[in-house]
C-alpha cells in the first residue's frame, strides 16, 4: 500500500479551512492537501482568477458586498466537488447562505491568537479591511465580532504562534481523523 498514511474515512469529503485573515488558511491548506493527496483551492485566489482583479481592487470598485456575492458563487461551485482542501476567505463565515455550502464538508477553524495574527499582517497591504487609521484595533474588533461564527466550525484547531505550516497541517490531520471516523 502506498497510501497507508491516509485514513480511508478521509475520502469523499471537502475540508473547508476557516479563520481570521492571517490564520494561515492558504499556507497550511496547501500543505494539508499534499498530506491528504487532495486538490487544493483558495476562494480568494479563484476570485482573483475569475475577475482578473485583486481582492483589494474588487473591494474598491464593488464594495465589500460585491466581493461577498462573488465569494458565495465561488464557494457554491466548489461545494459540488469532492476531496478538496479549500482555504476560504476570512469573512466567508459572515454570509449566512455560505453555511449551507460549508456544511457539505467538514469545517475546520484555525484559531490563532491576535498577537500572532498582527505579527503576520502588520506589514501586509493586501487586506482591504485593514486599511484603517488603527489596523491593529480593527483586526481585534473583527476577531471579536467573528469569533462566535468561527466557533460554528465542526473542528477547532488551536494554532500556537510558533507552529510551522507543516506542524499546523499535522494538527489539523490529527483533529479531523477521529471526527470523520464517527460519521
Ligand atoms: N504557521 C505559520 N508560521 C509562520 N507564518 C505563517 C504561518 N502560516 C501562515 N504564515 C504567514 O502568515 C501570512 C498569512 O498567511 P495566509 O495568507 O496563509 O493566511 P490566510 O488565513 O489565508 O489569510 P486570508 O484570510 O487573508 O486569506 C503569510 O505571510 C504567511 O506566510
Ligand atoms: O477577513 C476578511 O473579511 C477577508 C479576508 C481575506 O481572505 C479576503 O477574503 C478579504 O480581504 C476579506
Ligand atoms: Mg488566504
Amino acid at each position: 500500500m502506498i497510501l497507508t498514511n491516509l485514513a480511508p474515512d478521509l475520502r469523499n469529503v471537502n475540508l473547508f479551512l476557516v479563520g481570521m485573515m492571517g490564520a494561515g488558511k492558504s499556507t497550511t491548506g496547501q500543505v494539508l492537501a499534499q498530506r491528504l493527496a487532495y486538490h487544493f483551492f483558495d476562494t480568494d485566489a479563484l476570485i482573483v482568477q475569475a475577475t482578473g482583479q485583486s481582492v483589494d481592487a474588487i473591494f474598491q470598485t464593488h464594495g465589500e458586498s460585491g466581493f461577498r456575492k462573488i465569494e458565495t458563487s465561488v464557494l457554491a461551485e466548489l461545494a459540488s466537488y469532492r476531496n478538496l482542501v479549500i482555504a476560504t476567505g476570512g469573512g466567508i463565515v459572515l454570509t449566512p447562505q455560505n453555511w449551507s455550502h460549508l456544511r457539505h464538508g467538514l469545517v475546520v477553524w484555525l484559531d490563532v491568537d491576535l498577537p500572532t495574527l498582527w505579527t503576520r499582517l502588520n506589514q501586509d497591504q493586501s487586506r482591504p479591511l485593514l486599511k484603517t487609521p488603527d489596523p491593529r484595533a480593527t483586526l481585534a474588533a473583527l476577531l471579536e465580532a467573528r469569533r462566535s461564527l468561527y466557533a460554528q466550525a465542526d473542528v477547532r484547531v488551536a494554532v500556537p504562534g510558533e507552529a510551522s505550516p507543516e506542524q499546523v497541517a499535522e494538527r489539523v490531520f490529527a483533529a479531523i481523523a477521529p471526527v470523520l471516523r464517527r460519521d
